[in-house]
């Protein structure tokens, strides 16, 4: 739905996104991720058409004016001091043009969709990190968009904080497609369809997350016995490095670890069967541990 073709962008002659191309499924939610300074912000921006980018297209499908499509909530949302929740909906409503009852409607609906509803006349400067950010994507799904821009939606909040934004994010990855930057891998895990890797403004791998996790699964094999006993009995003589945790090892295959056929071999030569030998599904933190390396 979303497709960005070879965008980039300097600042003050220092290439910081360097011809980025990707493309968005409808309703998925894609991670951008990255170290700081990265540029996912930068990227975020272009997209959100808060900054021009320098080269390269961005194209909504069906869209004429992207910005009435395009919800997008700042790393850091800031609110008049003076407002209270509903008024802060109410403002923005005007501004993106929208009409008085459809603002009046929507407001109601997206601070109950937001957890904000017995709030609606509180201050929104008072609100907790949380809160404020629960009020910025308020503020970004107002007016219905098709693409949801989200600049690092949990990193600043507490372990509380970020359960509630999970949990209200994978609720609006059901009517609408994500756009979202991170570097918390945990987090992004459980509300990430597609993941775009960003390094040094160039995007080093994309894919679906289930796909990659395939790919770089056979770098660990995970093999479980009956008791930690017999864990430890296959450490110890064991010809390649292990780990040992309770009553499973687990093997490192990567940077010349050993041939599965030699894992299988010895296995089969201790005087206790294994009862199961699997390969462990790769975590995003792997992924981007070995993309990063290896860029
Ligand atoms: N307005 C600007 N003027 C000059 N340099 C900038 C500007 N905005 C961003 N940069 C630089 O561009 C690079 C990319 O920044 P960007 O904020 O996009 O990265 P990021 O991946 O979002 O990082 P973070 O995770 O820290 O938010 C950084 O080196 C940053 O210092």
């Amino acid at each position: 739905m979303l497709t960005v073709q070879n965008l980039s962008k300097s600042f003050q002659g220092r290439e910081v996104v360097k011809g980025v191309s990707f493309r968005l499924k409808p309703y998925t939610a894609t991670a951008l991720i990255g170290p700081n300074g990265a540029g996912k912000t930068t990227i975020l921006s272009m997209i959100a058409g808060l900054l021009k980018p320098d080269r390269g297209e961005i194209a909504l499908q069906g869209a004429r004016d992207l910005r009435r499509e395009i919800g997008f909530l700042p790393q850091y949302p800031k609110f008049f001091e003076a407002l209270t929740a509903k008024e802060v909906l109410e403002l923005c409503g005007h501004i993106s043009g929208m009409q008085a009852s459809e603002i009046r409607k929507r407001t109601q609906e997206v601070l109950d969709i937001v957890g904000l509803k017995d709030m609606m006349n509180a201050k929104a400067d008072n609100f907790s990190g949380g809160m404020k950010q629960r009020l910025g994507i308020a503020q970004a799904i107002l007016h219905q968009p098709r693409l949801l821009l989200l600049d690092e939606p949990v990193s600043a909040l507490d372990p509380a904080g970020r359960r509630e934004m999970l949990d209200l994010l994978k609720q609006l990855q059901q009517e609408t497609t994500i756009l979202y930057s991170t570097h918390i891998l945990n987090d992004a895990e459980e509300i990430t369809d597609e993941v775009l890797f960003l390094q040094d403004g160039v995007l080093v791998e994309q894919g679906s997350l289930e796909e990659m996790k395939r790919r770089y699964a056979d770098d660990i094999v995970l093999i479980h016995v009956e008791a930690p006993e017999q864990a430890e009995a296959f450490a110890a003589s064991a010809p390649f490095a292990v780990q040992v945790e309770g009553a499973k090892i687990i093997i490192k295959r990567e940077d010349g670890g050993p041939a599965m056929r030699d894992i299988l071999q010895y296995a089969s030569s201790l005087p206790f069967e294994v009862s199961k030998i699997e390969k462990q599904a790769a975590s995003l933190e792997h992924i981007f541990m070995k993309v990063a390396k290896r860029s």
